[in-house]
């Protein structure tokens, strides 16, 4: 049995965002082509930061997780926040759903009562309204499809749903779904832009409204080498 969608105070769970970040090194790796290592580094911290300060100020949000194997570059990408921890991704828990799922633990230890909001560090047009309509449903399990409807950038687990296995990977959607029907009923689908753009390709970022590449390429821009500012198309 699913928890209560509200608290007995009568107020709405609030949700703690658990943002799974792996590094500024290894990642991006399908935008190697036309961003040399030191601009993709730049832009996982630029993502990362819009993220988090996107969650922390959205309603309903009580605090946000990183969880990363890399503390030092992610302490440094983020500004601090008494709500915002970061948290060392244990090596017995690897891998994206490895560290999603270290998350859950801190959460259902810490904070049993919260709703659990997995997001990826990487969704440049993500706004308050998109978290919003996320934790709106009041389904046990809602997700946040990509813009080709085959994987997964967001998750909303209600409390009572700690069977749910966490499935990220090509194709999540379809099994994350699966694993919600296994739960008891279907999940509920979250389509918009600010959830379903993550910039992983050169499309992606076509994909993107033009003031939103404009701050992007402004935030990989690395100061003393304008020339770099052009290899984005
Ligand atoms: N902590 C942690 N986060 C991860 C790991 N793998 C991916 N992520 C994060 O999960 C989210 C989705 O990542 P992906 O789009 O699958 O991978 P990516 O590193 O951004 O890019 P690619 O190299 O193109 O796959 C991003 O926020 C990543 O930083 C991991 O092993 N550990
Ligand atoms: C991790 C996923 O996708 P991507 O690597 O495209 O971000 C996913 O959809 O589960």
């Amino acid at each position: 049995m699913t928890a209560p969608l509200t608290s007995v105070t009568g107020q709405p769970n609030l949700a703690t965002a658990v943002v799974p970040l792996r590094d500024g090194r290894t990642g991006k790796t399908r935008l190697a082509e036309h961003l040399p290592a030191r601009e993709r580094g730049r832009l996982v911290a630029t993502l990362a930061r819009h993220v988090v300060a996107t969650l922390l100020a959205a309603d309903g949000v009580r605090r946000v997780l990183v969880v990363t194997a890399d503390p030092v570059f992610v302490t440094d990408a983020l500004e601090a926040d008494p709500r915002l921890e970061i948290l060392t991704q244990p090596s017995a828990h690897p891998g994206l759903n490895g560290a999603v799922e270290f998350g859950r633990e801190q959460v259902r230890r810490r904070w049993p009562g919260d709703r659990l909001l997995v997001i990826h560090a990487d969704l440049p047009a993500l706004s308050t309204a998109d978290v919003a309509a996320l934790l709106a449903p009041a389904a046990p399990v809602t997700l946040g499809p990509d813009r080709a409807g085959l994987g997964t950038n967001a998750v909303l687990l209600r409390p009572g749903t700690d069977a749910f296995t966490f499935a990220f990977g090509e194709g999540s959607l379809a099994r994350h779904r699966h694993e919600a029907e296994s739960l008891g009923s279907p999940a509920a689908l979250v389509r918009r832009d600010g959830t379903a753009i993550d910039l992983d390709t050169e499309a992606d970022f076509g994909a993107l409204a033009p003031p939103v590449q404009e701050w992007l390429r402004a935030g990989i821009a690395v100061p003393d080498d304008g020339q770099r500012l052009r290899a984005l198309p």
